[in-house]
């Protein structure tokens, strides 16, 4: 690919340009990061949280670079251009190079506050399933097709990354993408160059309000994702958020009101799985998802219609779901918690909805009390810390406010500000150090109560802050714990 293709795929943007004897040169890569500009590379500066890579403009320009795309007028003898929005142009570039791979694949994107990773999960396992090959990209894994699967910081990764996992997949017959398309990275124009066959939006309730504006900027930048569709490509939405999409597009409701055109009825929450009858316009089907909880029977319905939409074998979609063996961290049972006669359960939730929805199962689920340990994370909206205290209150016999992954926040104050929310008169406590809050929980449980540890799921660190880093797998510690908990004679009669 020679500059000059690069260059006409930002065309309309380019407000200046230097590009004398640049135009037929070869782009040997793309890159946003200084330290991987090499000969023949395109470097895109951008404005960031921390660092403004514009800076490094004379450093990047002695590597010999292909052209540097910048937002600010930097001086220097390569050849670049000026744009306004250097994120779009990265998109824009990434898909150009990239020969806009989308087009070959069968792309799957699914926003919402919650519940993203369940089912971009769920379609990557359905679609193995019924035989064919592609990739995932999420929160827990990056699984891109021939590759080893790796887990990343970003759950929905830059422009650049993003299209040449999908590059790659075509390059290896692949036939599916799917990932999780987070509010940041729409609002950072991140997947702004992909078209998507299938948009999904789970939810909107309250998060990431440290970011977003408001909730109607949170609402408005979710939507954006029914933008991004192909011509034929359909939007797949719960029957509590249709009113929200106005845009005329295919649109597929799925839930348990009339408004749906896949229904979900008679649901039947067990400890492991959730059983329910999907209502079709192909039959109805006996449905269940490995996994307790109407949340989870939401997820399934969200995938299941996508795919008989798009004509994918009813039946067989219905039977590969049931096979789904669920994904680490979400209502995920520890099972040496027998050795105490109680449940013990690991839940990602960490917004009020997540622990609403997760507690209401538990509250179903448990023959005795529901104990709760739960902290907030650092450089996260604030405001909800008070609102997840009440909601755990609302559905524990005991609250057990502990830390999350501080980032850099101090830990104690974290937790004045969740307690805010604690509501007059519910029984809890304040542990600062998780390991103890959850052996608490543990040594006071009696035979038959829950315990649910919620907020970190399937992480493996607790993250004080960027220096802090101190291997904690919620999942690991409770095993500990249970056998030293265990160990000291603990009565469960
Ligand atoms: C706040 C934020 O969104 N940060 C993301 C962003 O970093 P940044 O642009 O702020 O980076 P920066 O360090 O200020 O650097 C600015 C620019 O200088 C460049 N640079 C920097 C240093 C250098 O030596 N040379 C150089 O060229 C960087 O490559 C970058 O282009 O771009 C990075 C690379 O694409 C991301 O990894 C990083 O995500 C961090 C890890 C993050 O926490 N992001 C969160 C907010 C996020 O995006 N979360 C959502 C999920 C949320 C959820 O659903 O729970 C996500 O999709 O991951
Ligand atoms: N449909 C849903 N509605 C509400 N809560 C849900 C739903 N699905 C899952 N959850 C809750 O949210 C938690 C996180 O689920 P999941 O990882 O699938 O969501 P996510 O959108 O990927 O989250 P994140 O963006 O924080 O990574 C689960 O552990 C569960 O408590």
């Amino acid at each position: 690919m020679l500059v000059r293709n690069i260059v006409a795929a930002i065309e309309g943007m380019v407000v200046n340009a230097s590009l004398d004897g640049a135009l037929d040169k070869e782009v040997l890569g793309l890159t946003n990061h200084s330290a991987q500009v090499k000969p023949g590379y395109v470097f895109i500066c951008r404005k960031g949280s921390k660092f403004d890579s514009h800076e490094l403009v004379p450093e990047v320009a002695k590597r010999d670079p292909a052209l540097i795309v910048m937002e600010k007028v930097v001086p220097c003898k390569v050849p670049h251009v000026i744009v306004p929005d250097s994120r779009l142009a990265e998109a824009l570039i990434a898909a150009e190079f990239y020969n806009h791979p989308y087009k070959k694949l069968l792309t799957i994107g699914v926003t919402g506050t919650n519940g993203k990773t369940t089912c971009v999960h769920l379609f990557h396992h359905v679609l193995k399933q019924l035989g064919l090959k592609g990739s995932m990209l999420g929160t827990v894994v990056y699984d891109i097709l021939g590759e080893k699967p790796f887990h990343a910081d970003n759950t929905t990764p830059d422009a650049i990354v993003t299209l040449s996992a999908m590059a790659k997949t075509v390059q290896r017959n692949g036939q599916y993408f799917a990932m999780e398309v987070s509010s940041h990275a729409l609002a950072m124009k991140r997947v702004e160059s992909i078209r998507f066959d299938i948009a999904g939006l789970t939810n909107i309730t309250r998060d990431h309000l440290d970011y977003h504006q408001n909730f109607e900027d949170y609402v408005k930048t979710k939507l954006h994702i029914f933008d991004l569709l192909k011509d034929e490509g359909i939007a797949v939405i719960s029957d509590e958020y249709q009113h929200l999409l106005s845009k005329k597009v295919r649109k597929v409701v799925y839930g348990i009101s009339t408004k749906s055109d896949y229904k979900i009825l008679d649901m039947d929450v067990e400890k492991h799985k959730t059983k329910f009858r999907f209502s079709t316009k192909f039959g109805i089907f006996d449905c269940e998802i490995n996994q307790p909880g109407v949340h989870f029977a939401y997820n399934a319905s969200l995938v299941m219609a996508a795919l008989m939409e798009i004509g994918y074998d009813p039946k067989a979609v219905v039977e590969a779901v049931k096979t789904f063996p669920g994904v680490e961290g979400r209502f995920q049972y520890v099972p040496e918690a027998s050795l105490l006669g109680i449940e013990v359960v690991v839940d990602f939730a960490h917004s009020p909805d997540a622990l609403e929805k997760t507690l209401i199962t538990a509250r179903k689920l448990s023959s005795g009390r529901v104990i709760t340990v739960f902290g907030a994370g650092g450089q996260a909206d604030k405001g909800k810390r008070p609102l997840m205290a009440e909601v755990v209150c609302k559905y524990s016999d005991i609250t057990i406010i502990t830390t999350d992954d501080p980032r850099g926040e101090d830990p104690e104050e974290i937790l004045r500000q969740v307690e805010k929310g604690v509501i007059p008169g519910c029984p809890y406590l304040l542990i600062p150090d998780r390991a103890e809050a959850i052996e608490t929980a543990l040594t006071i449980a009696n035979r038959g109560d829950m315990v649910i540890v919620a907020g970190r799921g399937h992480e493996e660190y607790q993250i004080f802050s960027e220096e802090k880093k101190i291997p904690f797998k919620d999942a690991d510690v409770i095993r500990e714990l249970i056998k030293k908990v265990a160990g000291k004679g603990k009565d469960v009669a």
